[in-house]
């Protein structure tokens, strides 16, 4: 049996501003109990503009809840206008980055290259990089799933050495089902997690993959998570839209009382 915790982790995306974040927070943080924090790691990564405030608010009050962010960039410092380094979140105390999020690809352009190179920057600084990958509809049509995702596990990891992957947590996304309420099902989820889990063996060690926490996200809701953390390489959850709801998202947290 599986000692993996399991992660919830709530993406904001670009919701929620400074104030409506510490709202957020205590209220998710009056919400949940030890016994909770126990049972499963909750973070919430927030827009990079409400990072100290969230930060002031867990150290102030010694909340449990971890956070992050959800981009940094491959570089250290200098003329990189609008970038925010890994030693900036690390200063604001970030357990976790989102490296190579969809939305990130999708939008900005972000190759495999620039995901290794960030992923690298991440752990150059102490943050443990929550690496993103996952097909689009076409692929998916095309029965590609697989091989498409191990490819992006590949390329985010190139050259990253076996002491610092073994920390990673590796989100499993399928694109088509982002904000779409199609949720894979969990059969679809545990096919690719458990080939990501055998590729980390590969070209690691099965010690190693069985370590490394691979979650799924993709309109997760408190209705669904129960059978996709019932599959045997679903080690928790990458949560969009139902993480901005502090009623739903501790249902989710809380997936083993259902
Ligand atoms: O990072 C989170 C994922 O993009 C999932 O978003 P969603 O739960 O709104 O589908």
């Amino acid at each position: 049996m599986s000692t993996r915790t399991p992660l919830m982790a709530g993406n904001w995306k670009m919701n929620l501003n400074h104030l409506e974040a510490i709202a957020h927070v205590q209220k998710l943080s009056f919400a949940l109990a030890d016994k909770d924090y126990d049972a499963v790691e909750v973070a919430v990564l927030p827009p990079f503009v409400d990072l100290r405030s969230v930060q002031t608010l867990v150290d102030g009050d010694k909340l449990k809840i971890k956070y992050g962010a959800q981009d940094l960039s491959a570089q250290d410092s200098g003329a990189y206008t609008g970038e925010i380094s890994g030693a900036m979140l690390a200063k604001l105390g970030c357990s976790y980055v989102a490296v190579g999020h969809s939305e990130r690809r999708q939008y900005h352009g972000e190759s495999d290259e620039l995901c290794n190179a960030k992923v690298k920057a991440a752990y150059k600084h102490g943050i443990t990089p929550i690496l993103c990958v996952g097909e689009g509809l076409d692929v998916r049509k095309a029965g590609e799933q697989v091989p498409h995702t191990l490819a992006q596990v590949d390329g985010g990891l190139k050259d990253v050495p076996a002491e610092q992957v073994e920390s990673i947590v590796i989100a499993y996304e399928p694109v088509w089902a982002i904000g779409t309420g199609e949720v894979a099902t969990p059969e679809d989820a545990q096919e690719v997690c458990g080939a990501i889990r055998g590729r980390l063996a590969e070209l690691y060690s099965q010690e190693l993959a069985d370590k490394v926490r691979i979650q799924y996200g993709g309109s997760v809701k408190s209705g669904n998570i129960a059978a996709i953390m019932a599959q045997p390489d679903v080690d928790g959850a990458l949560i969009g839209g139902a993480a901005l709801d502090v009623d739903e998202f501790v249902k989710i947290v809380r997936f083993r009382d259902q």
